[in-house]
């Protein structure tokens, strides 16, 4: 019997149920279900299942395989995260970077946010882009100031589901600019420290563009969890997005996964498909550096035009979204998978008396 089928007040689950969740592979990445278990409970014909992660979009399409296999139970999921925090109330922290300007980081990093939070995560966002703070401008926030009732602790501001402190809201471009290493990343830390962040699965950070000094400071300082790397699959982007890959790897950091961006263009009229930068550099790079492709997005003017509106494309019903949904369902897997293995290898420590 599985631990996470114990249950106190409710109904035993059948067997045949314990069976079905334990085979039952989760539709974007065929992970069986059953590592995700943290409870499953019955209660008359309510099925009441406790995930380790915010992956609430699993509801329907596991309730129509319950169905399909002749349970009639009414599903109800939801999560306890039990991950230690890693800064404060804050459980994870990803940093999303690449090596190229102008690549769509600061896009990806939105709609992974906000791809997150329809799961059902508690996310914020930092937007540390020092050279182009454009966040504030995609959340439908620009002119917005950060208040503080004390003088010395921000609130973060909030919108589509999603917790954001920018440095745009605290400083001149211009002047940020001139900044070298330490001063961007005691600016970062400072903006990180300072916000009352409410408690979060996931902090997403937008970083700045390269991979010099700034970055790799800025690497070292922040507590992080782990990295996408954002590329377009075009040779000179992906020698840039090597760097970011390698500049990781030097201080530790685990690359959760590679975005392919603007990989190719749909042609709006004939539908036929035009590789403008190239074809799957990034899942060549991919496969040189054991990382996985996480997602393959085109370029699409309405990508621009709903970031330029302040509406993150997941949010609206085309098949982009789909590609960010899975984006961020497949990054917490990652995540979490990576912290099992770690936690597997961490030697188990006894204190005795002697
Ligand atoms: N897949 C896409 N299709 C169409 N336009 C896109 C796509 N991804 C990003 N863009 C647009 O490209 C421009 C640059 O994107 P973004 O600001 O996200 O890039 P970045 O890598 O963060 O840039 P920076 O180097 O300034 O930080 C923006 O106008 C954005 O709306």
């Amino acid at each position: 019997m599985f631990n996470w089928f114990k249950s106190t007040k409710t109904d035993v689950v059948p067997d045949a149920v314990q069976q079905f969740l334990q085979h039952w592979q989760l539709p974007d990445s065929g992970a069986p279900l059953s590592l995700l278990l943290d409870a499953v409970n019955l209660n008359k014909n309510n099925l009441q299942i406790t995930l380790k992660l915010p992956l609430l979009s699993l509801a329907q399409p596991l309730q129509q395989a319950l169905h399909s296999a002749g349970f009639s139970y009414e599903l109800a999921l939801d999560y306890r995260n039990a991950t230690t925090a890693i800064f404060k109330q804050i459980k994870q922290i990803i940093l999303v970077a690449s090596g190229k300007g102008g690549v769509g980081k600061s896009t990806t990093a939105v709609n992974l946010a906000v791809a997150l939070s329809l799961e059902g995560a508690k996310v914020g966002l930092l937007d540390a882009d020092i050279y182009g703070p454009s966040i504030p401008t995609m959340l439908g926030l620009s002119g917005e100031k950060i208040s503080s009732a004390d003088n010395k602790l921000m609130q973060p501001k909030f919108a589509h589901g999603v917790y954001l402190q920018s440095i745009g809201f605290l400083v001149d471009p211009q002047q940020a600019s001139v900044w070298r290493g330490p001063m961007a990343s005691q600016a970062l830390m400072q903006l990180l420290n300072e916000t009352v962040w409410p408690e979060l699965d996931y902090l997403v950070v937008d970083m700045p563009p390269g991979t010099g000094d700034i970055q790799l400071t800025m690497a070292q300082k922040l507590p992080v969890s782990g990295a996408l790397v954002v590329t377009t699959p075009q040779d000179i982007a992906l020698s840039d997005a090597e760097k970011a890959i390698s500049m990781f790897r030097q201080v530790n950091i685990p690359i959760l996964g590679l975005v392919e961006n603007m990989s190719f263009y749909l042609c709006q009229q004939c539908g036929s498909k035009d590789d403008i930068f190239g074809t799957d550099g990034g899942l060549l790079l991919a496969e040189r550096y054991q990382v996985s492709v996480l997602g393959q997005l085109p370029l699409q003017k309405h990508i621009r035009e709903q970031a330029d509106a302040g509406i993150p494309a997941v949010l609206m019903p085309q098949p982009v979204a789909d590609i960010y949904r899975t984006i961020g369902r497949q990054l917490m897997l990652a995540l979490h998978w990576h912290n099992a293995k770690q936690a597997a290898s961490q030697p188990e420590i006894i204190i005795t008396d002697d």
